[in-house]
């Protein structure tokens, strides 16, 4: 085997050992009930193989001594035998399927736990598709493997043991035959596990990719049907389902054909053995009982490794979807509380930020250098060209992202100083997308404050100007929202997320405007939740609307990540350098009260 190979060989069956640890290391608080379920596993095992004996005693019993009285005994005897293997097999089974579906529970807490710990950055970088697969597909193939396999492979191994030795004890020689196919066995193994192992890598990955395909197009579907482009995405679909049949085939006929040429090889074994067990007998070397006992046994271990070649598959499968699932587990959050982080307290909301500077990939910086002083209670408006780093610095604020120099404070305190949960509490953000879950209208606004009061979310939704149309609904404030707030108008989902922010009652306000059109009468209602929910705070606002630049204590002008200008709208105007001239492109032929819907 060429050097490489073997070093990937040998990587991989250490990474699946590494791996297998890792899931079995899960079941750590459950181990004294594993560890009563295995010795009722072995209990059972062991009853088992009693039975051939019993048999072969049974038939002497016939066949030999003629004993009519000793052949009842053992028949009810055999009976208890049987009833006793049953109590202890399922006592084990059940235990075990416990253990693995308590770890495979505990395993998604984990997962889910985890992802939300993880950072922009990681959400940017992977499709959400990708991300669900890996808590549903991956996990469900680690727990077919540890509720179905775990039982399986105790119950093999005992039963493999045992047949063995019983097997040598009864005649060595007949063994032998047995024991010849092993190397052949052993190195089909290694060589299909590789193979079947990589194979399930690839399937798990396709799945997640066909996954990220339908949730791409699922979640656009007002994009899809606008654009026509339903079949379009039902051949992507397709594209991706019939990739991953055919890696699936591939691993179906590999492990057929493993299966296969196993089970050919123990039927030849065992023909061998009823040949030459027939001429022992012949020979009077062996009694009746002696070989059915010994055939018995040799069942036992074709039958044994046959499930052993399945549940290498599916041991391999699982090592497959684990690895990755550790992969994720393994990410480590780019944003974290520092050692000795305290808590935010009594915000005023007076922000500083001093020379920031921010780069998503290395050497392409998006702020350049960027200090600003901002006191509390100040509306602040952010206005430039697109792509000038307007979203960007409002996502610095709640340490979505960290700068890669300077810094930003908050009374005084560097944020980074701060209790992340701490820090993003007191910010409200109401971006220009509105998200709204598929619960209720009272519940999409208690997500502001869990533990509010009925009153609380009324007077929120009233100062939002929401509180009219909610009553209109159906069901009022119980009124569920269709995925993603489909029944609602834009202006709707605004006000929601208005009232969602009020209820949060934040130090310090992030607000990027719509810039979708909504009607006046709209519109009007929008600003007016707006501007109540300004009040007292701190707001940071990416303006699209003259109304709003006009009235901001500062406006600054965003280029290229620097500010290039600083003022309120009459100096910048008076300035005649970029916001003039974004101003006249803009506004130009418009009479100021008319302006209410323009954008910047
Ligand atoms: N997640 C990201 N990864 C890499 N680059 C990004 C990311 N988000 C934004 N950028 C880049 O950073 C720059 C600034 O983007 P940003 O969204 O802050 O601009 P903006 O002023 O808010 O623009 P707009 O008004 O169009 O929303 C752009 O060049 C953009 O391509």
């Amino acid at each position: 085997m060429p050097e490489e190979e073997k070093e990937v060989q040998q990587r991989s069956i250490k990474s699946l050992w590494t791996t297998l640890m890792e899931i079995f290391d899960l079941s750590k608080p459950y181990r004294f009930r594993f560890y009563a379920a295995t010795v009722a596993t072995i209990i059972a095992s062991a009853i088992w193989l009693t039975v051939p004996l019993g048999l072969r005693e049974l038939l002497d019993a016939v066949f030999e001594s003629g004993d009519a009285d000793l052949l009842n005994l053992l028949a009810i005897g055999l009976f208890f035998l049987f009833i006793l293997q049953a109590v202890f097999s399922f006592t084990g089974n059940y235990h075990l399927e416990w253990v693995g579906e308590r770890v495979i529970t505990d395993l998604r807490k984990k997962v889910y736990q985890h992802l939300h710990r993880l950072g922009f950055r990681f959400f940017a970088e992977r499709r959400l598709g990708e991300i669900t697969s890996r808590l549903t597909n991956d996990v469900g193939s680690i727990r077919t493997a540890l509720t179905d396999s775990l039982p399986q492979l105790l119950t093999i191994t005992f039963s493999l043991i045992g047949s063995v030795s019983l097997m040598i004890m009864l005649n060595w020689r007949l063994s032998s035959v047995i024991f010849l196919t092993v190397p052949v066995v052993t190195i089909a193994t290694r060589y299909f596990g590789k193979k079947i192992r990589e194979l399930s890598r690839g399937i798990q990955d396709e799945l997640a990719d066909s996954t990220a395909v339908a949730e791409d197009a699922l979640s656009a579907v007002r994009l899809v049907k606008a654009f026509v482009r339903e079949d379009y995405e039902v051949d992507r679909y397709q594209t991706a389902v019939e990739k991953l049949f055919k890696t699936a085939r591939r691993k179906v006929v590999l492990t057929q054909l493993f299966w296969s040429g196993v089970g050919i090889m123990f039927m030849t074994t065992l023909v061998i053995i009823f040949w030459y067990g027939g001429q022992e007998v012949l020979a009077g070397r062996l009694t009746a009982g002696d070989l059915v006992a010994f055939i018995i046994y040799a069942l036992n271990i074709s039958r044994s490794i046959n499930q052993s070649s399945r549940l290498y598959t599916a041991v391999n499968s699982a090592a497959g979807a684990s690895e990755r699932i550790f992969e994720l587990l393994d990410e480590t959050p780019e944003i974290e509380d520092s050692p000795g982080a305290k808590p935010l307290k009594n915000v005023k909301g007076q922000v500083t930020l001093e020379n920031l500077h921010f780069a998503y990939e290395d050497g392409r910086d998006v702020l350049k250098g960027i200090s600003f002083e901002g006191k509390a209670g100040e509306t602040i408006a952010l206005v430039g060209p697109s792509g000038a780093g307007k979203t960007t610095l409002l996502n610095l604020l709640p340490r979505f992202y960290d700068p890669q120099d300077g810094s930003i404070l908050i009374d005084g305190q560097d944020i980074r100083d701060l209790k992340v949960k701490s820090l993003r509490e007191k910010i409200s953000i109401v971006p220009q997308e509105i998200h709204l879950f598929g619960t209720s209208i009272k519940d999409n606004i208690l997500y502001g404050k869990l533990d509010a009061t009925d009153e609380e979310v009324i007077r929120a939704a009233k100062d939002a100007n929401a509180h009219e149309f909610i009553l209109e609904t159906e069901h009022g404030y119980d009124t569920p929202i269709g995925e993603r707030g489909v029944k609602l108008s834009g202006g709707q989902r605004q006000r929601l997320a208005i009232a969602r922010a009020i209820l949060k009652n934040p130090a310090i306000l992030l607000l990027d405007e719509a810039t979708s059109s909504l009607d006046s009468e709209s519109e009007a209602q929008v600003q007016e939740a707006l501007y109540r929910l300004m009040q007292n705070r701190t707001t940071f606002v990416i303006a699209h609307r003259l109304s709003t630049v006009q009235h901001a204590n500062r406006i600054l002008v965003l280029d290229e990540g620097e500010i290039v200008e600083e003022g309120t709208h009459l100096e910048l105007i008076e300035q005649k350098g970029l916001y003039s001239h974004l101003y006249e492109l803009q506004f130009r032929d418009l009479d100021a009260d008319s302006q209410l819907n323009m954008r910047f």
